[in-house]
């Protein structure tokens, strides 16, 4: 696109795209907020900017061991939308967990039951190692509807609404998750959940929600992640 024609849509108002929807949005995040409010595990760690909770020994120490195994037995390096625009901003490797394998429907439904989403709405689970220097740059994890990824991805469930993350183990040094907005970095520990909505309360992209893996210095890092959609997911485009 030219810049006069980026210009021009700057200042045109942008129509509410239905796949990111901030009445519908506004309501996931309302009704995951209350059922971790409930939830005598869950601590909350968003200072009023953002709706993000802790679960700590939300897995077991053999679960998470189990799981690492899973991740190791099939592994690429890992791949970002908008790969083009910024070079090296993840440099771990990602596992796809097998949707149908009873280990990993197993997994969700127990993410599911924190959450309170529908399995429809989560995206494939996937496992992430970090090396010695690897990292994920700051980010934030919500799509932005004026990328041209944004086309695709309203076509396959639309507007990512709730992260929720899974540390398998403890790191040596370095690997934490930085949130730098919220004054807060997760150490990672075997079966640590953190979970948090990628919107605000109305429903729109909260950008403190901003955040970033930090290079692991010794040791390595294994983490699952969950997205949910604000509809149903789908790898396919619709
Ligand atoms: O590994 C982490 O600590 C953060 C990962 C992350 O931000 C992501 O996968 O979107
Ligand atoms: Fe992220």
């Amino acid at each position: 696109m030219t810049l006069l024609g980026r210009l021009a849509g700057l200042l045109r108002p942008r129509p509410v795209d239905p796949m990111a929807d901030p009445q519908i949005l506004s309501a996931i995040g309302s009704s995951v907020r209350e059922r971790l409010l409930a939830d005598p595990r869950a601590q909350e760690r968003g200072r009023s900017k953002a709706d993000l909770f802790l679960l700590p020994g939300f897995l077991a120490p053999a679960e998470c061991e189990r799981l690492i195994a899973t991740i190791e037995s099939r592994i690429q390096p890992s791949k970002l939308f908008n790969e083009r625009k910024v070079p090296n901003a993840r440099t771990s490797s990602t596992h796809f967990f097998a949707q149908e394998a009873p280990e990993t429907l197993a997994l969700g439904h127990k993410i599911d039951e924190v959450t309170g989403i529908a399995r429809s709405h989560a995206e494939t689970i996937q496992g992430q190692r970090y090396r010695v220097g690897e990292e994920y740059r700051h980010h934030r994890d919500y799509f932005r509807e004026e990328r041209d990824h944004w086309q695709n991805e309203r076509r396959r469930g639309g507007q990512r609404s709730w992260t929720a993350m899974v540390y398998l183990n403890a790191v040596e040094a370095g690997g934490e998750t930085e949130f730098p907005e919220l004054g807060l970095t997760v150490r990672p520990e075997p079966g640590l959940l953190i979970a948090w909505d990628n919107m605000d309360r109305s429903g729109r992209p909260n950008r403190n929600t901003r955040h970033a893996a930090l290079p692991v210095i010794s040791g390595e890092k294994y983490v699952i992640t969950q997205w949910y959609r604000q509809e149903e997911w789908s790898r396919n485009y619709r």
